[in-house]
Protein backbone atom coordinates (compact mmCIF):
# COMPACT_ATOMS: atom_id res chain seq x y z
CA UNK A 1 0.00 0.00 0.00
CA UNK A 2 1.23 3.15 -0.70
CA UNK A 3 -1.18 5.07 1.48
CA UNK A 4 1.16 7.58 2.79
CA UNK A 5 2.33 9.32 -0.41
CA UNK A 6 -0.12 12.09 -0.45
CA UNK A 7 0.47 12.72 3.32
CA UNK A 8 4.18 13.37 1.78
CA UNK A 9 2.78 15.52 -0.86
CA UNK A 10 0.41 17.43 0.72
CA UNK A 11 2.72 18.30 3.21
CA UNK A 12 5.40 19.20 0.95
CA UNK A 13 3.05 21.30 -0.88
CA UNK A 14 1.57 23.39 2.02
CA UNK A 15 5.25 23.80 3.78
CA UNK A 16 7.40 24.71 0.57
CA UNK A 17 4.94 24.48 -2.35
CA UNK A 18 3.25 27.67 -1.91
CA UNK A 19 6.38 29.43 -2.06
CA UNK A 20 8.10 27.80 -4.75
CA UNK A 21 4.44 28.90 -6.71
CA UNK A 22 5.10 32.01 -5.67
CA UNK A 23 8.59 32.14 -6.85
CA UNK A 24 7.49 30.95 -10.42
CA UNK A 25 5.48 33.62 -10.63
CA UNK A 26 8.03 36.51 -9.91
CA UNK A 27 10.64 37.21 -12.80
CA UNK A 28 13.36 34.28 -12.83
CA UNK A 29 16.57 35.51 -10.91
CA UNK A 30 19.41 34.78 -12.87
CA UNK A 31 21.57 32.18 -11.62
CA UNK A 32 19.00 30.03 -10.09
CA UNK A 33 19.72 27.44 -13.09
CA UNK A 34 23.60 27.48 -11.57
CA UNK A 35 22.31 26.99 -7.88
CA UNK A 36 19.91 23.87 -8.40
CA UNK A 37 22.96 22.07 -10.85
CA UNK A 38 25.69 23.47 -7.85
CA UNK A 39 22.83 21.49 -5.41
CA UNK A 40 22.36 18.70 -7.58
CA UNK A 41 26.30 18.57 -7.83
CA UNK A 42 26.25 18.31 -4.08
CA UNK A 43 23.38 15.95 -3.57
CA UNK A 44 23.71 13.58 -0.61
CA UNK A 45 23.72 9.53 -1.15
CA UNK A 46 20.37 9.41 0.26
CA UNK A 47 18.71 10.33 -2.69
CA UNK A 48 19.46 7.96 -4.34
CA UNK A 49 15.67 6.49 -5.66
CA UNK A 50 16.69 3.22 -4.01
CA UNK A 51 13.25 2.15 -1.89
CA UNK A 52 10.52 0.22 -4.01
CA UNK A 53 8.14 1.00 -0.79
CA UNK A 54 7.85 4.03 1.47
CA UNK A 55 9.79 6.38 -0.89
CA UNK A 56 7.70 9.59 -0.63
CA UNK A 57 9.64 10.35 1.96
CA UNK A 58 13.23 9.78 0.70
CA UNK A 59 15.11 13.04 1.71
CA UNK A 60 12.02 14.89 1.56
CA UNK A 61 14.47 18.20 3.69
CA UNK A 62 16.42 17.85 0.89
CA UNK A 63 13.81 18.32 -1.49
CA UNK A 64 11.78 20.97 0.43
CA UNK A 65 15.05 22.97 1.40
CA UNK A 66 16.01 23.56 -2.37
CA UNK A 67 12.47 23.24 -3.47
CA UNK A 68 12.13 27.48 -4.78
CA UNK A 69 15.56 27.17 -6.48
CA UNK A 70 14.76 24.34 -8.50
CA UNK A 71 11.41 26.20 -8.95
CA UNK A 72 13.10 29.30 -9.92
CA UNK A 73 15.84 26.84 -12.05
CA UNK A 74 12.90 25.54 -13.99
CA UNK A 75 11.46 29.06 -15.77
CA UNK A 76 15.07 30.02 -16.13
CA UNK A 77 15.40 26.70 -18.46
CA UNK A 78 12.09 27.75 -19.65
CA UNK A 79 9.52 25.21 -21.16
CA UNK A 80 9.21 23.41 -23.98
CA UNK A 81 5.27 23.39 -24.53
CA UNK A 82 3.82 26.07 -22.54
CA UNK A 83 0.46 25.25 -23.49
CA UNK A 84 0.34 22.06 -21.61
CA UNK A 85 0.42 23.92 -18.26
CA UNK A 86 -2.98 25.46 -19.13
CA UNK A 87 -5.38 22.50 -20.02
CA UNK A 88 -8.22 25.17 -19.68
CA UNK A 89 -7.24 27.04 -22.92
CA UNK A 90 -6.14 24.14 -24.81
CA UNK A 91 -8.54 21.43 -24.58
CA UNK A 92 -8.75 21.19 -28.34
CA UNK A 93 -5.38 20.64 -28.79
CA UNK A 94 -5.18 18.07 -25.72
CA UNK A 95 -8.52 16.46 -25.11
CA UNK A 96 -10.17 13.54 -26.96
CA UNK A 97 -12.63 15.66 -29.29
CA UNK A 98 -15.53 12.95 -28.84
CA UNK A 99 -14.97 13.01 -24.75
CA UNK A 100 -14.88 17.13 -25.22
CA UNK A 101 -18.30 17.39 -26.87
CA UNK A 102 -20.08 14.41 -24.67
CA UNK A 103 -19.09 16.53 -21.51
CA UNK A 104 -19.71 19.87 -23.05
CA UNK A 105 -23.37 18.22 -23.95
CA UNK A 106 -23.33 17.04 -20.53
CA UNK A 107 -22.76 20.36 -18.75
CA UNK A 108 -24.92 22.34 -20.70
CA UNK A 109 -27.69 20.20 -19.41
CA UNK A 110 -26.84 20.32 -15.96
CA UNK A 111 -26.54 24.03 -15.99
CA UNK A 112 -30.14 24.12 -17.83
CA UNK A 113 -31.27 22.38 -14.56
CA UNK A 114 -31.41 18.45 -16.46
CA UNK A 115 -32.31 16.27 -17.19
CA UNK A 116 -28.74 14.64 -18.41
CA UNK A 117 -28.63 12.41 -20.38
CA UNK A 118 -25.41 10.09 -19.57
CA UNK A 119 -25.54 7.56 -22.27
CA UNK A 120 -23.37 9.33 -24.95
CA UNK A 121 -21.16 9.62 -21.96
CA UNK A 122 -21.03 6.03 -20.84
CA UNK A 123 -20.65 4.78 -23.92
CA UNK A 124 -17.24 6.27 -24.24
CA UNK A 125 -16.27 4.27 -21.30
CA UNK A 126 -15.65 1.09 -22.88
CA UNK A 127 -14.97 -2.68 -20.82
CA UNK A 128 -11.67 -3.56 -20.17
CA UNK A 129 -12.57 -7.29 -19.64
CA UNK A 130 -11.56 -6.66 -15.91
CA UNK A 131 -14.99 -5.87 -13.79
CA UNK A 132 -14.61 -2.14 -12.48
CA UNK A 133 -12.21 -1.50 -14.76
CA UNK A 134 -12.91 1.23 -17.61
CA UNK A 135 -11.13 2.31 -21.09
CA UNK A 136 -11.27 5.42 -22.52
CA UNK A 137 -9.70 7.71 -25.07
CA UNK A 138 -8.79 11.11 -22.72
CA UNK A 139 -5.77 12.66 -24.39
CA UNK A 140 -4.81 13.44 -28.32
CA UNK A 141 -1.76 12.18 -29.16
CA UNK A 142 -0.48 15.29 -29.46
CA UNK A 143 -0.67 15.77 -25.75
CA UNK A 144 0.63 12.62 -25.12
CA UNK A 145 3.97 13.36 -27.51
CA UNK A 146 3.52 16.88 -26.40
CA UNK A 147 4.33 15.67 -22.25
CA UNK A 148 7.13 12.96 -23.25
CA UNK A 149 8.70 15.43 -24.68
CA UNK A 150 8.07 18.14 -21.69
CA UNK A 151 9.96 15.63 -19.19
CA UNK A 152 12.85 15.20 -21.48
CA UNK A 153 12.73 19.10 -21.88
CA UNK A 154 13.16 19.31 -18.01
CA UNK A 155 15.32 16.28 -17.35
CA UNK A 156 17.72 17.85 -19.92
CA UNK A 157 18.12 21.16 -17.57
CA UNK A 158 20.14 19.10 -14.95
CA UNK A 159 17.51 20.17 -12.20
CA UNK A 160 16.66 17.55 -9.98
CA UNK A 161 13.22 15.82 -10.75
CA UNK A 162 11.66 14.10 -7.72
CA UNK A 163 10.33 10.26 -7.59
CA UNK A 164 6.55 10.29 -8.57
CA UNK A 165 5.65 7.80 -5.32
CA UNK A 166 6.60 5.59 -2.87
CA UNK A 167 7.00 2.89 -5.01
CA UNK A 168 8.37 4.31 -8.81
CA UNK A 169 11.28 5.22 -8.84
CA UNK A 170 10.96 6.86 -12.32
CA UNK A 171 9.14 9.28 -13.84
CA UNK A 172 7.95 12.75 -12.13
CA UNK A 173 5.64 14.37 -10.29
CA UNK A 174 3.37 16.94 -12.34
CA UNK A 175 1.89 19.13 -8.62
CA UNK A 176 3.41 22.31 -7.54
CA UNK A 177 5.35 20.11 -4.89
CA UNK A 178 8.92 20.36 -4.41
CA UNK A 179 10.91 18.62 -7.04
CA UNK A 180 7.54 18.29 -9.04
CA UNK A 181 7.08 19.62 -12.61
CA UNK A 182 4.51 22.48 -11.65
CA UNK A 183 1.54 21.41 -13.34
CA UNK A 184 -0.82 21.52 -11.44
CA UNK A 185 -3.17 23.97 -12.83
CA UNK A 186 -3.42 21.69 -15.92
CA UNK A 187 -4.08 19.20 -13.68
CA UNK A 188 -6.74 20.48 -11.51
CA UNK A 189 -8.66 21.30 -14.70
CA UNK A 190 -8.11 17.69 -15.29
CA UNK A 191 -9.80 17.16 -12.28
CA UNK A 192 -12.42 18.59 -12.24
CA UNK A 193 -13.44 18.78 -15.28
CA UNK A 194 -13.03 15.32 -16.42
CA UNK A 195 -11.85 13.04 -13.36
CA UNK A 196 -14.17 13.98 -11.05
CA UNK A 197 -17.56 13.49 -12.87
CA UNK A 198 -16.31 10.74 -14.39
CA UNK A 199 -15.59 8.89 -11.67
CA UNK A 200 -18.83 9.83 -9.73
CA UNK A 201 -20.31 8.36 -12.90
CA UNK A 202 -18.38 4.89 -13.22
CA UNK A 203 -18.37 4.85 -9.61
CA UNK A 204 -21.14 6.01 -7.71
CA UNK A 205 -21.45 4.09 -4.77
CA UNK A 206 -17.73 4.87 -4.19
CA UNK A 207 -16.96 7.85 -5.09
CA UNK A 208 -19.82 10.79 -3.29
CA UNK A 209 -19.96 14.82 -4.85
CA UNK A 210 -16.67 15.78 -2.51
CA UNK A 211 -14.44 12.89 -2.83
CA UNK A 212 -12.72 13.76 -6.04
CA UNK A 213 -11.91 16.97 -5.49
CA UNK A 214 -8.23 16.77 -4.70
CA UNK A 215 -5.67 15.51 -7.50
CA UNK A 216 -2.22 14.18 -7.05
CA UNK A 217 -0.85 14.06 -11.07
CA UNK A 218 2.28 12.27 -12.01
CA UNK A 219 3.83 10.21 -14.87
CA UNK A 220 5.70 6.57 -13.94
CA UNK A 221 8.10 5.05 -16.70
CA UNK A 222 9.82 1.73 -16.62
CA UNK A 223 12.37 0.47 -19.22
CA UNK A 224 14.68 -2.16 -18.14
CA UNK A 225 17.42 -1.69 -15.87
CA UNK A 226 15.46 0.82 -14.36
CA UNK A 227 11.93 0.43 -12.66
CA UNK A 228 10.65 -2.83 -14.34
CA UNK A 229 7.86 -3.86 -12.74
CA UNK A 230 5.44 -2.65 -9.72
CA UNK A 231 4.41 -4.84 -6.93
CA UNK A 232 0.49 -5.44 -5.72
CA UNK A 233 -0.75 -1.98 -3.90
CA UNK A 234 -3.90 -0.11 -3.68
CA UNK A 235 -3.71 3.72 -4.91
CA UNK A 236 -3.44 6.72 -2.58
CA UNK A 237 -7.10 8.00 -4.00
CA UNK A 238 -10.50 7.14 -4.04
CA UNK A 239 -10.34 7.14 -7.59
CA UNK A 240 -7.07 6.60 -10.57
CA UNK A 241 -6.95 7.83 -14.00
CA UNK A 242 -4.23 6.03 -15.86
CA UNK A 243 -2.79 6.94 -19.29
CA UNK A 244 -1.19 5.39 -21.93
CA UNK A 245 1.33 7.70 -23.48
CA UNK A 246 3.17 6.09 -25.94
CA UNK A 247 3.16 2.87 -27.86
CA UNK A 248 6.26 0.55 -29.43
CA UNK A 249 6.77 -1.05 -25.64
CA UNK A 250 6.02 -5.25 -24.99
CA UNK A 251 4.83 -6.66 -21.55
CA UNK A 252 3.63 -4.20 -18.07
CA UNK A 253 -0.12 -5.62 -18.18
CA UNK A 254 -1.43 -4.50 -15.12
CA UNK A 255 -3.38 -6.79 -12.86
CA UNK A 256 -6.03 -6.49 -11.01
CA UNK A 257 -7.98 -8.03 -8.18
CA UNK A 258 -10.70 -6.85 -5.66
CA UNK A 259 -11.25 -3.41 -4.08
CA UNK A 260 -10.17 -2.87 -0.45
CA UNK A 261 -13.29 -2.26 1.98
CA UNK A 262 -15.91 -3.65 -0.68
CA UNK A 263 -14.82 -7.36 -1.57
CA UNK A 264 -14.16 -9.21 1.74
CA UNK A 265 -10.76 -10.87 0.54
CA UNK A 266 -9.46 -8.75 -1.90
CA UNK A 267 -6.13 -9.66 -1.98
CA UNK A 268 -6.82 -12.94 -2.85
CA UNK A 269 -9.80 -12.55 -5.20
CA UNK A 270 -8.44 -14.24 -8.64
CA UNK A 271 -6.47 -11.69 -10.61
CA UNK A 272 -7.60 -10.47 -14.42
CA UNK A 273 -5.35 -8.41 -16.47
CA UNK A 274 -5.26 -5.80 -18.28
CA UNK A 275 -3.00 -5.16 -21.48
CA UNK A 276 -1.35 -1.49 -22.72
CA UNK A 277 -0.15 -3.12 -25.62
CA UNK A 278 -2.88 -2.59 -27.94
CA UNK A 279 -3.51 0.74 -26.44
CA UNK A 280 -3.36 4.03 -28.02
CA UNK A 281 -1.27 7.38 -26.73
CA UNK A 282 -3.97 9.11 -24.90
CA UNK A 283 -6.10 5.79 -23.51
CA UNK A 284 -6.35 5.53 -20.32
CA UNK A 285 -7.78 3.18 -17.56
CA UNK A 286 -10.23 4.15 -15.12
CA UNK A 287 -10.54 2.33 -11.54
CA UNK A 288 -11.40 2.28 -7.89
CA UNK A 289 -7.89 3.34 -6.17
CA UNK A 290 -8.75 0.77 -3.67
CA UNK A 291 -9.08 -1.29 -6.39
CA UNK A 292 -5.69 -3.62 -5.70
CA UNK A 293 -3.48 -3.71 -8.90
CA UNK A 294 0.39 -4.52 -9.82
CA UNK A 295 2.24 -4.01 -12.89
CA UNK A 296 4.12 -7.18 -14.87
CA UNK A 297 7.40 -6.36 -16.13
CA UNK A 298 8.10 -4.31 -19.24
CA UNK A 299 9.27 -7.25 -21.90
CA UNK A 300 10.56 -4.46 -24.64
CA UNK A 301 10.69 -0.72 -25.16
CA UNK A 302 9.64 1.74 -22.68
CA UNK A 303 6.06 2.11 -21.01
CA UNK A 304 5.32 5.79 -19.75
CA UNK A 305 1.76 6.29 -18.05
CA UNK A 306 0.29 9.80 -16.67
CA UNK A 307 -1.20 9.00 -13.61
CA UNK A 308 -3.72 11.01 -11.70
CA UNK A 309 -5.42 10.63 -8.10
CA UNK A 310 -8.77 11.59 -7.21
CA UNK A 311 -9.02 12.20 -3.67
CA UNK A 312 -11.03 14.59 -0.94
CA UNK A 313 -10.03 17.34 0.63
CA UNK A 314 -6.61 16.94 2.69
CA UNK A 315 -5.65 13.99 0.63
CA UNK A 316 -8.65 11.97 2.82
CA UNK A 317 -9.43 8.87 0.64
CA UNK A 318 -13.25 7.97 0.97
CA UNK A 319 -13.51 4.31 1.69
CA UNK A 320 -16.83 3.40 2.64
CA UNK A 321 -19.83 2.49 -0.38
CA UNK A 322 -22.48 5.04 -0.50
CA UNK A 323 -25.89 4.24 0.55
CA UNK A 324 -28.54 4.19 -2.27
CA UNK A 325 -30.16 8.09 -0.76
CA UNK A 326 -27.40 8.52 1.16
CA UNK A 327 -26.40 12.46 1.35
CA UNK A 328 -23.15 12.83 -0.84
CA UNK A 329 -24.31 10.43 -3.23
CA UNK A 330 -24.40 12.05 -7.08
CA UNK A 331 -26.85 12.18 -9.77
CA UNK A 332 -26.29 12.88 -13.06
CA UNK A 333 -27.68 16.64 -12.63
CA UNK A 334 -25.29 16.95 -9.76
CA UNK A 335 -21.94 15.06 -11.64
CA UNK A 336 -21.99 17.65 -14.54
CA UNK A 337 -22.59 20.74 -12.89
CA UNK A 338 -19.29 22.06 -14.23
CA UNK A 339 -16.10 22.73 -12.37
CA UNK A 340 -17.63 25.32 -9.96
CA UNK A 341 -20.56 22.82 -8.99
CA UNK A 342 -19.36 21.19 -6.09
CA UNK A 343 -20.00 24.69 -4.22
CA UNK A 344 -23.93 24.75 -5.16
CA UNK A 345 -23.99 21.13 -3.36
CA UNK A 346 -22.65 22.47 0.15
CA UNK A 347 -26.43 23.35 1.53
CA UNK A 348 -27.44 19.73 -0.12
CA UNK A 349 -24.64 18.22 1.86
CA UNK A 350 -25.60 20.19 5.39
CA UNK A 351 -29.53 18.70 4.94
CA UNK A 352 -30.28 22.29 4.70
CA UNK A 353 -31.56 21.76 0.31
CA UNK A 354 -35.15 21.81 -0.31
CA UNK A 355 -35.25 21.97 -3.84
CA UNK A 356 -32.70 20.04 -5.14
CA UNK A 357 -33.00 16.53 -4.07
CA UNK A 358 -36.85 17.04 -4.67
CA UNK A 359 -38.50 16.27 -7.59
CA UNK A 360 -37.08 13.89 -10.83
CA UNK A 361 -33.80 14.34 -8.77
CA UNK A 362 -35.03 12.10 -5.67
CA UNK A 363 -35.10 8.84 -7.95
CA UNK A 364 -31.17 8.59 -8.50
CA UNK A 365 -30.42 8.76 -4.50
O1 LIG B 1 2.31 1.04 -14.06
C1 LIG B 1 1.22 1.58 -14.13
O2 LIG B 1 0.69 1.87 -15.20
C2 LIG B 1 0.45 1.83 -12.86
C3 LIG B 1 1.17 2.69 -11.89
C4 LIG B 1 0.46 2.67 -10.58
O3 LIG B 1 -0.31 1.81 -10.30
C5 LIG B 1 0.67 3.74 -9.61
O4 LIG B 1 1.60 4.53 -9.80
O5 LIG B 1 -0.10 3.84 -8.65
FE1 LIG C 1 -1.38 2.30 -8.57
Amino acid sequence: MITSALCAAHSARSAAGAGAMQAVAAAPSAGALERALAAAAAKPASISNASKSGGEFEAADWWEEHAETFALARSEWGRLHPGLYDLAANEADYIDPSLRAAVAAAEAAAMAGGPVDEAPLRSLLKPTGVAGVWRLQLFTPRFCAELREELDHAAASGVPIRRPNGMNRFGAILEAVPGGLGMEGAMRHLAHRYGRPLSQMAFPSSVGLRDADEHYGFVVRYRPGEDESLAEHADASVATINVNLADGFRGGRLTFKGTRFVDADPRNAPAAAVDFEDFAPGEALLHLGGHYHAAEPIQQGERTNMVLWLMGEHGVVRVAPYERGERGRTTPLRRWGGAEASGRWEALLRGEDGGVAGGRERDEL
